[in-house]
């Protein structure tokens, strides 16, 4: 087809539109003159009944319709209404709900091909046909009047003003609707405003500027200052750390091995105190290396008397035969009998004489030591107590045997807390290991040398070379030695004790011991404490004493003494034998059923059992994972507690291995007595209350509550789901002050009655809970809200050595 005839073809096909046109003329056709003013408004109208190019489609129904379809031809003017008009009309100001077409004859086509192409879109804008028709160009063709406020389509002059041709909305009633109310007019005003302005100031609002940069870098980047400032700054900083490094290529320290102190020759004075100390705080007879001594001010205290103790002095050792001597130290081993008294207290270095012990010998004394060790176990629940501390990883093990037993060599040290005639030892001592000497020396904390050092030992207790001493501390290595059974009971001086005083005071010059350190390491008359704890206890027992003249809470941050400031030889049983503890025989008549699932076993605890469990969780409460006040989101809770087995945390409700909310230290395990006694009470519950499930405890609670003391309505329910939904018992022991116990289905102040599924009543109930009374609460009652509504000054059995208030341990199963 000649390329003419394309053109043609195009104008016939895309109807006589100013683009068709300018197509067509590209082409090369002779597009006819349609209209003088292409660019000014005029339509193609007027020749389009000559050319066949207008078609009624393209007008009736939308301007842009024609460029794609055919149809009829239609000639001559598209109504009466038409104005004829030969003048270029402005497209937007004279064309409103109408349309003005030119009749203007038309010219050659070329001309206005070219001025069609000249003027571009602007002069498609003017093609109007009379009247409102729907208009789909989006004011691209005609000249935009606004956008319709009801469904915002653009209306351009070919729709006209008037109801929108889209969605029919009156602009008049949508406007009027704005603009009567000023109110609404003013507050979107002012709100355009505020947009405006945020966007004005933007960059401003947003711009970072890090504050605690002035903490963390130095002034040269504070950006605060100024470039001089900055400038000067940096050179400050430079001097300074000039001034710095000259100063380090001067240092003089020096190393006191003797005094085991570390000094600046320039300054003078001190830099670092015995290295000792910290392999001192590493290491502690109550609970795992490492878990103790830290961040404990009376520890520290103590540990530094020690040392300074040793620094004026000098470092003591004692020679052992072998297997014995790696056995002490190795913390298995935990006394040493000998036919005469020590006064030596604090550390004893350990050395092993040069007899060589025969391989049955070493063998037969491990055995001892295996089989006490599974007797100390089973009676402590053996395997099922070892399942569940092992799922706590609180997995108590016999310390390893040594693997050789050295000779003439330094092993390791121990510290000595005491030296007991052989009475006192057996009475103080009556589940510890045998031991026939005429006096016993209480050996705890031991540490073994990473490498025993050859050595040739002296007769008794004799001075060990200072410099060896220090090379030695620093090679120390602590042992674990919480298996064996504590030291527990009177709380009398011990006859060597005094029997070594009263040698001493003969001597002209004060021992060293004599002079210092804290009261448990010297032989005086200060009640039987455990070591490490003695300057916490006795701290804690005035301020104890104290809060009984006051009746004020407790809530120092030094541990807690449950004995208050007494002192165990003032109770009538104190001279006794610890009792094992265990559940009264006549329990079971004086159990009473308070509802299904909750049991009630009075008098459960003789009086000697009740103050066993005092004096174990007394121990325990002492140390550095001892008594605190637990804070929690709505304030201090009316009491101190301890946690054993995991920690219980209330800002989270639930367990963790460690102290999480407050001093990060880890949990006691807990004691396998006290589980083995949980473990009988819930059996006994539940014989007379069968909905009661076993209960293999992993966790107690112990609150004190003062004489001010309280808890509030709530649910023990931080233990697992599968715990809660099995209803495996809470079993909860009290001791001294009496305390009226709350407990409800559902909280007193809640109505909501679908909680009345808990089982009994809703109504709150009371009941008295006593000394030595074991609670059991599990099965359908598991969810039981309670409380703790009143503590009874003094409502206490007699000879309970107990600070006054009111002691209670919940056992709970994970
Ligand atoms: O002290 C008591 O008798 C109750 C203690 C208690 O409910 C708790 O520790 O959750
Ligand atoms: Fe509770």
């Amino acid at each position: 087809m000649p390329v003419d005839s394309i053109g043609d073809y195009i104008l016939t096909m895309l109807g006589d539109t100013p683009a068709a046109r300018e197509i067509a003329s590209l082409m090369g056709s002779k597009v006819p003159d349609a209209t003088p003013s292409v660019a000014t408004g005029g339509a193609a109208a007027a020749d389009s009944a000559s050319k066949g190019f207008y078609r009624k489609e393209d007008l009736d129904d939308d301007p842009y319709a024609g460029l794609g379809g055919g149809g009829k031809k239609k000639g001559g003017r598209t109504g009466g209404s038409m104005a004829s008009s030969s003048s270029t009309v402005p497209a937007a100001s004279a064309i409103v709900g109408g349309a003005r077409v030119s009749t203007t004859p038309a010219k050659p086509a070329k001309s206005k091909a070219k001025a069609a192409t000249t003027s571009g879109l602007d002069g498609l804008r003017s093609a109007l046909r009379p009247g409102r028709h729907a208009c789909s160009c989006n004011a691209r063709r005609h000249a935009l009047l606004y956008n319709c406020l009801a469904c915002g389509k653009v209306i351009c002059e070919q729709e006209g003003e008037g109801p929108c041709l889209f969605c029919g909305s009156d602009p008049h009633t949508t406007l009027d609707t704005g603009a009567t109310d000023e109110a609404a007019v003013a507050a979107a005003a002012r709100f355009k405003n505020r947009l405006l302005e945020y966007d004005r100031t933007s960059a401003k609002r947003t711009t970072v500027i890090d504050d605690q940069e002035d903490y963390f870098s130095h002034a040269a980047a504070d950006a605060w200052l100024s470039q001089d400032e900055k400038a000067a700054a940096q050179a400050a900083l430079d001097a300074r750390e000039d001034a710095k490094a000259a100063a380090r290529r001067e240092q003089r320290l020096t190393f006191d091995l003797g005094r085991l102190t570390v000094s600046d020759a320039r300054k003078g004075g001190l830099l670092g105190q015995s290295m000792e100390l910290e392999v001192e705080r590493m290491c502690d007879d109550d609970g795992p290396p490492g878990a103790t001594g830290k961040g404990d001010a009376a520890e520290e205290a103590a540990a530094a008397a020690e040392a300074e103790v040793e620094a004026r002095g000098s470092p003591m050792c004692l020679s052992m035969h072998q297997p014995w001597a790696s056995l002490l130290v190795a913390g298995i081993k935990r006394v040493e009998g000998r036919s005469w008294p020590t006064e030596h207290r604090g550390r004893l270095w350990i050395a092993s004489t040069a007899k060589e012990p025969s391989s049955l010998e070493v063998a037969q004394v491990e055995q001892t030591y295996a089989s006490r060790f599974s007797a100390v176990h089973a009676s402590s629940g053996g395997a099922r107590y070892d399942a569940v501390m092992a799922m706590q990883q609180q997995v108590h093990t016999f310390p390893a045997f040594p693997t050789s037993y050295p000779t003439s060599a330094l092993l390791g040290c121990v510290t000595i807390t005491d030296c007991l005639t052989n009475e006192e030892y057996v009475t103080r001592f009556p589940d510890a290991e045998e031991n026939e000497s005429a006096y016993v020396f209480i050996a705890t904390r031991p540490r073994t040398l990473r490498v025993p050092q050859r050595i040739s030992g002296q007769h008794k207790i004799w001075q060990l070379d200072a410099k060896l001493a220090l090379a030695a501390v620093q090679a120390l290595r602590p042992v674990s030695s919480t298996w064996d059974a504590k030291p527990t009971g009177p709380s009398q001086p011990s006859q060597a004790s005094q029997a070594s005083q009263a040698s001493q005071a003969s001597q002209a010059a004060p021992s060293p011991v004599a002079r210092g350190g804290p009261p448990g390491l010297r032989a005086t008359a200060a009640p039987f404490m455990p070591p490490g704890l003695s300057t916490t206890s006795a701290t804690a027992a005035a301020r104890a004493a104290a809060a009984k003249a006051t009746d004020a809470p407790i809530t120092a941050p030094t541990r807690l003494d449950l004995y208050g400031g007494a002192v165990m030889g003032d109770a009538p049983h104190a001279t006794r034998a610890p009792a094992p503890i265990s559940l009264q025989a006549d329990r079971r008549q004086r159990l009473q059923v308070l509802q299904d699932g909750l049991v009630l076993l009075r008098g459960a605890l003789s009086l000697d059992v009740q103050q066993a469990i005092i004096d174990e969780i007394r121990e325990l409460g002492l140390g550095p994972s001892g008594f605190y006040t637990p804070e929690t989101r709505g304030g201090s809770m009316h009491l101190q507690m301890m946690c054993l087995g995991m920690h219980w945390d209330p800002l989270t409700n639930q367990y963790s291995t460690v102290r999480s909310n407050a001093d990060g230290q880890p949990v006691p395990p807990l004691p396998p007595a006290l589980w083995e006694l949980v473990c009988a009470a819930a059996a006994t519950a539940s014989e007379a209350c069968p909905s009661i499930p076993d209960v293999m405890p992993g966790v107690c609670l112990a609150n004190f509550y003062t004489h001010g003391g309280r808890l509030g309505m709530h649910q023990d329910k931080s233990e697992s789901a599968d715990s809660l939904r099995r209803g495996v018992p809470v079993v909860s022991v009290s001791l001294g002050d009496a305390c009226e116990f709350g407990y409800a289905a559902v909280r007193p102040e809640d109505t909501d009655a679908s909680q009345t599924a808990l089982g009994g009543a809703a109504k709150a109930r009371t009941v008295r809970l006593e000394s030595g009374d074991i609670l059991i609460f599990g099965g359908p009652a598991r969810m039981l809200f309670h409380s703790v509504q009143k503590i009874f000054p003094n409502h206490r059995p007699k000879g309970l050595v107990l600070a006054p208030g009111r002691l209670n341990l919940t056992f709970r199963e994970l």
